[in-house]
């Protein structure tokens, strides 16, 4: 399929779910072996979500990359869940990705404890250096890992204490994650925008109906906290991978 210039933005629309995976998977191969290249370390950004599974599966198998010298982290994580429950971000990431790479290492923020300690571990754990790769989705709300609207785009924190909105935490019950609404914890931790988008490559794969207005809101509306997949309009690398459900234009 063709791809367009949106801004800074490179749109490539396929027209499944699972060729939209495979394309964005080999493009995070090419970053992740050139990056990897000269015997250095890589580290990676890595958002946990449903959004991700095919692009996650292509990367796994790709080859020719040494995940012993590749560092996981995650963009966000539900406060209060215990460690080990099944919708933690953490525990979806080893069980569909991490667990199958040989060597690699992931770097999970703990849901259980005092989150606003746990945020600023993270924080310092991250560091200042950029990603070499930040692989991301968008929420229904347009949302960047779960920096929900009203987003700040200037944020001096790294990763911090959010409450969710409404429109999030229903997804993550039309997902089929947890049963109710009440169910879903109304606090999560997450990087911040301006720290996600520290990173010399990034990669949005935002499969499904479900996101073609967000899709749209990023791609038209002016860039500003009210549409927080703006921000991706800033950055000088950002690909983003649709497909033909996902597709406004
Ligand atoms: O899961 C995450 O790590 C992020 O919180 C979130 O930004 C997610 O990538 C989007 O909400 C898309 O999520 P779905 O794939 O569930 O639609």
């Amino acid at each position: 399929m063709p791809t367009k210039a949106q801004d800074s933005m490179m749109i490539v629309s396929e027209p499944t779910r699972d060729e939209l995976g495979a394309r964005a998977g080999s493009h995070a191969g090419r970053v992740l072996r050139e990056a990897l290249r000269g015997g250095g370390t890589a580290r990676v950004m890595l958002a946990a979500a449903p959004s991700q599974s095919a692009t996650l599966a292509a990367l796994a198998a790709e080859a020719g990359i040494d995940w012993a010298r590749v560092e996981l982290f995650h963009m966000d994580e539900y406060v209060g869940l215990a460690p080990d429950a099944p919708q933690g971000f953490a525990t979806w990431l080893t069980t569909t990705f991490v667990g199958h790479l040989p060597g690699a290492r992931l770097h999970r923020i703990d849901p259980a404890g005092d989150a606003e300690a746990e945020a600023a571990r993270y924080g310092e754990l991250l560091g200042r250096e950029p990603f070499d790769l930040v692989l991301l989705g968008l929420g229904v709300n347009g949302h960047l890992a779960f920096n929900d609207p009203p987003a700040d785009f200037a944020d001096p924190c790294g990763v911090r204490v959010v409450a969710l909105d409404a429109t999030s935490r229903r997804q993550q019950v039309e997902e089929g994650h947890f049963a109710t609404f009440d169910d879903v914890p109304a606090t999560a931790v997450t990087v911040t925008i301006p720290r996600l988008l520290n990173a010399a490559t990034v990669i949005a794969s935002v499969p499904g109906r479900a996101k073609r207005t967000a899709v749209a809101q990023t791609l038209r509306e002016p860039i500003g906290p009210m549409h927080p997949g703006t921000a991706l309009r800033t950055h000088p690398n950002v690909t983003l991978y649709l497909d033909a459900e996902a597709d406004p234009r």
